[in-house]
């Protein structure tokens, strides 16, 4: 078996999340928003695809890198080819990113599934069948009824807990919002949810990421009054030395690193730097599936968790294949948007949750995407 060609088609669909000068997401009129869709094709017919951001896979990434490195490769030799991309992303000017690199190796797992009529998270050892989630919200915002005050993330708490969820976590106000950053606000909307659901369902704060260590301290000691579960991205990762030294001073979990690149090399350091109590790395992040696993593996062998970051097929297979992950981050989530909607492009979720709050990971073959091909040709623009 053999790869015949990779090819990306760029597509339109109508979204109403828009992003602000930070990149962080909320809602916003509709608006039509483009997707690419990876495909990898091998000589005997069979497809790999994956969903990215068309300027994560644009054309020169698939040209110059994706190309050269798979095509004429056997598709299931992932790790060789893997690590043969990897090499090539220190020569690339970085212009052969992490994410790309994810996505490429996403197509290589849904091609495998594919071939072999299975799921990836049964290839990558099938843990569970069904995973908690927890709503993760989009960032705090300006706008009435939304998530403005600390009361609002409360009364969208409850919607949530009434949906089914069992964990929550909240995503508060940053810049460009007017008064943001704000530690005083972000534990008032702390305690705002936590008096809003009651002391049993689990909490987090992914709050600010360019906090001071003094602020992020105060912070941390106010969330362990209100019984939160983690936190996570406080300050800037770039800096291991400050979660090294905001771990030992507080009690709480802190959870990471989440942005911070260096695959599953630099999760290695934060433990052995004691920089966090629970690892962090996402499939669209880290490298792929593969180098997500490898940082689950290492946190096991630390006898620590790995919570998968991010929602999506590759990460929720992540987290159906380990037993070291508490819940599959699902959102995010607005008052204003209906995430149980799917999106154009596509004819269900892939990840649907039940009344319980208990995710069940798709039973079709590779990474479970069930994509409307048809609205994808008809809408495609390149
Ligand atoms: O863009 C981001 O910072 C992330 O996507 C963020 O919104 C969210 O996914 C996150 O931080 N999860 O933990
Ligand atoms: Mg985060």
């Amino acid at each position: 078996m053999k790869i015949e060609s990779i090819n990306v088609s760029v597509f339109t669909y109508p979204t109403r999340r828009c992003s602000d000068s930070a990149g962080h997401s909320h809602p916003g009129e509709e608006s039509q928003a483009k997707m690419a869709l990876l495909t990898i094709t091998a000589d005997d017919g069979t497809c790999g695809y994956t969903l990215a951001p068309p300027e994560v896979v644009r054309p020169y990434v698939v040209e110059t890198f994706f190309c050269p490195v798979l095509v004429g490769q056997d598709p299931f030799r992932r790790e060789q080819l893997w690590q043969a991309l990897s090499h090539w992303q220190r020569g690339s000017a970085h212009q052969l990113t992490e994410r790309a690199l994810s996505f490429v190796e996403q197509a290589l797992w849904d091609l495998a599934g594919r071939k072999l009529n299975m799921p990836v998270w049964k290839l990558l050892g099938g843990y569970r069948d069904r995973v908690p989630a927890y709503g993760s919200t989009m960032c705090g915002d300006d706008l009435p009824g939304g998530l403005s005050t600390p009361e609002e993330y409360g009364r969208f708490a409850e919607t949530l807990v009434a949906r089914g969820y069992k964990a929550i976590k909240l995503h508060t106000w940053m810049p460009p919002v007017s008064f943001a950053p704000n530690p005083q606000m972000d534990v008032k909307a702390c305690a705002a949810v936590r008096e809003a659901v009651g002391p049993d369902i689990a909490l987090m704060l992914d709050g600010y990421h360019w906090y001071s260590r003094s602020e992020a301290l105060w912070i941390g000691r106010e969330l362990e009054k209100l019984g939160f579960a983690w936190f996570e991205e406080p300050m800037e990762e770039a800096s291991m030395a400050s979660y090294a030294w905001l771990a030992s001073n507080l009690n709480i979990d802190v959870i990471g690193p989440e942005s911070l690149g260096g695959k599953h090399h630099s999760r290695a350091d934060w433990v052995q730097a004691g920089a966090c109590d629970i690892l962090r790395a996402g499939a669209n992040g880290v490298g792929g599936i593969g180098p997500c696993m490898k940082v689950a593996s290492l946190a096991e062998a630390f006898g620590m968790d790995c919570e998968v970051h991010g929602n999506g097929a590759a990460s929720l297979a992540v987290v159906g294949a380990i037993r070291n992950c508490r819940w599959y981050e699902r959102g995010l989530l607005h008052p204003f948007l209906d995430y149980d909607q799917p999106a154009a492009y596509l004819n269900s979720l892939v990840d649907p949750m039940d009344s319980d709050g208990m995710v069940h990971l798709p039973e079709r073959p590779g990474l479970g995407e069930d994509i409307n091909f048809a609205w994808v040709e008809a809408h495609t623009v390149s």
